[in-house]
């Protein structure tokens, strides 16, 4: 059966800062940024990350990327890595690392999915890291456990789960969380939320004015934010979804991605109990 989401469901989950808050008590995220002629998409997803509260975030950039990252960012730090082992590396304080976001459709993106698997931090793949999984999803879903969550558009869900659309939207996100083994967020005009265990929930607050590049990338980074502050996955994808279609619900037109992180406190004020 298939729950609408509405701020009650899940609000009183949301992680607030106590008194005795620093910032590596708010969580640690990790972007994985892609080549350096295309870093804009993980610096839209870590700046979400950053806006939704996680303490630290951190975008982990090969070498070349780097020196184009750091001067585009402020708050949200940059670590050069070099190989999958410098990932793992640099992973192992995360909470949540989010990895797709124009990171690149070669085996460096494969590599580093699977470098990210032997971490403790929740994954939150979305775009390349799905994209260039297509006609070998089993050997994604072997690396994923029940907290990592997946993030597609339907075009990358038709490439991980070919055919299963043809069942209709929930039965397919259903069916896929259950293959995958994990957190399924089925994007669009409405977005699904499956789990492994059966449950899904339903969110159509959205707003036509997302259907704009990058608004995608903005969510798995609120998605790993709200995870890297303690949320169970599920709960975060499904507050994450109400959150940022609210985000621009209250902007309307002329909306672009780079104005939803910055939507973020009015939404997030909205919903605090203090
Ligand atoms: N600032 C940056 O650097 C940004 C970088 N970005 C990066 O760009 C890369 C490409 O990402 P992408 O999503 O545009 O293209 P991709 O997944 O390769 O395929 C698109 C094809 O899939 C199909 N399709 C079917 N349903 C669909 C749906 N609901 N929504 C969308 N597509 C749907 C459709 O096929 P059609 O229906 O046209 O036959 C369409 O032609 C990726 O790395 C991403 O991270 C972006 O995040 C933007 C900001
Ligand atoms: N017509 C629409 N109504 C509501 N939400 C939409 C609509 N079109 C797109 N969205 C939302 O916008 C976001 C687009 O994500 P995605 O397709 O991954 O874009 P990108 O890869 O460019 O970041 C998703 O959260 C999706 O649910």
């Amino acid at each position: 059966m298939k729950s609408a989401i509405q701020p009650p469901a899940w609000k009183a989950l949301l992680p607030w800062p106590g008194p005795e808050a620093h910032k590596h008590a708010r969580g640690r995220l990790g972007v994985v940024c892609g080549p350096p002629n295309r870093t804009g998409a993980a610096r839209l997803a870590a700046r979400a990350g950053l806006r939704v509260g996680a303490g630290v975030v951190t975008l982990l950039c090969p070498p070349a990327s780097a020196p184009i990252v750091a001067p585009a960012v402020e708050a949200v730090m940059v670590h050069p890595f070099e190989g999958p082992q410098a990932l793992v590396e640099a992973s192992q304080a995360m909470n949540a690392v989010v990895i797709g976001p124009a990171a690149g459709l070669d085996q460096a993106t494969i590599e580093n999915v699977r470098a990210l698997a032997r971490t403790k931090a929740a994954l939150v793949v979305d775009a390349d890291a799905l994209s260039i999984f297509e006609g070998r999803s089993q050997d994604l879903f072997d690396l994923l456990d029940t907290q990592d969550v997946l993030t597609p558009h339907e075009g990358e869900f038709q490439r991980l789960f070919p055919g299963l659309l043809d069942a209709g939207r929930e039965a397919a996100a259903l069916r896929a969380a259950r293959t995958a083994g994990c957190i399924v967020v089925l994007k669009g005009r409405e977005t699904l939320i499956a789990g492994p265990d059966g449950r899904i929930h339903s969110n159509d607050n959205g707003s036509p004015w997302l259907a704009t590049a990058g608004t995608g990338d903005v969510l798995a980074g609120i998605i790993g934010g709200l995870i890297a502050q303690g949320m169970a996955s599920v709960d975060a994808a499904t507050a994450a979804a109400w959150i940022h279609a609210e985000a621009a619900r209250g902007f309307g037109p002329g909306l672009i991605a780079e104005d939803l992180p910055d939507r973020l406190p009015a939404v997030l004020s909205g919903l605090y109990p203090g």
